[in-house]
């Protein structure tokens, strides 16, 4: 049976050295420009506290979150100066570390009777669906405005690096729905209140947010209130 390790020793294990300096090596080719190159670094192996804190951590938890940490580059000066842009494409490109972050979704998700995944564009339509299948449950897109065909409800949000409009077709969730709502990560936590709104207004209960990565320093977790929100990795 797998051992049993507390979230203190969790993260003492892991954050010894946030982040790894590389050179470009294998993911040159699919960078923008050069400007853009230097220095990648990689978030490294920070599991989040809430993670350890709301469920019991095994050691094989920690070597996937760990290799998932591992996978996830940060691109400084992108989109624009001052942004560190943790991109999770690469996470996707590696098989297992892709499989493990669905897989640890899934475990977390699968007992907890929910109806409905609301999945945020773009990168949530990525980590959203295969966990809405695995778990059983409908999955819906919170779409960027003008986008969905049918009749939508709105709201307005503030980013990181701007405002946006994020829509949901009215009809998709029912009152009463129990709804997880995913997406690669959060930041200032905009995106993810205004999910929370859309799905509130029609009658559903939003039971937890899921996300691959916290940016800890922009203090989305505030943001949400009392809602709470599940992360793998955590960056500050
Ligand atoms: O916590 P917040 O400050 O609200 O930021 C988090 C959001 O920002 C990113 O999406 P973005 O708006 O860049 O859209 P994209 O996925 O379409 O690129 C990210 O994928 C989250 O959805
Ligand atoms: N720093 C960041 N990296 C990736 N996506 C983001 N969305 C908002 N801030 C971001």
């Amino acid at each position: 049976m797998a051992a049993i390790i507390s979230s203190r020793r969790l993260l003492s294990n892991l954050t010894r050295g946030t982040f790894v300096t590389t050179n470009l090596s294998s993911f040159s080719s699919q960078t923008r420009s050069p400007t853009h190159f230097t220095p990648i670094r990689y978030l490294k192996t920070i599991a989040s506290s809430n993670i350890a804190a709301t469920t019991r951590i095994r050691n094989d938890d920690v070597d996937r979150i760990a290799k998932i940490s591992s996978t996830i580059r940060i691109i400084p000066d992108f989109p624009k100066p001052g942004i560190m842009f943790h991109d999770i494409t690469t996470l996707l490109l590696d098989h297992a570390a892709f499989k493990d972050t669905i897989d640890l979704f899934v475990e977390r998700y699968k007992d907890m009777n929910i109806s409905v995944v609301a999945g945020v564009e773009a990168r949530g339509f990525i980590f959203g669906p295969p966990i809405a299948l695995a778990i059983g449950a409908k999955f819906v897109p919170l779409r960027k405005p003008n986008r969905l065909p049918g009749e939508v409800i709105s709201e307005e949000y503030s980013l990181e690096y701007g405002t946006d409009i994020m829509e949901m077709h009215l009809g998709a969730v029912q009152a009463g729905d129990q709804a997880l709502v995913v997406d690669d990560l959060i930041a200032t936590g905009g995106t993810l209140c205004a999910a929370m709104k859309l799905l509130e207004r029609v009658g559903a209960h939003v039971v937890e947010c899921a996300c691959v990565v916290e940016l800890v320093e922009l203090k989305g977790r505030d943001r949400l209130g009392e809602k709470p929100l599940f992360v793998l990795t955590s960056s500050t």
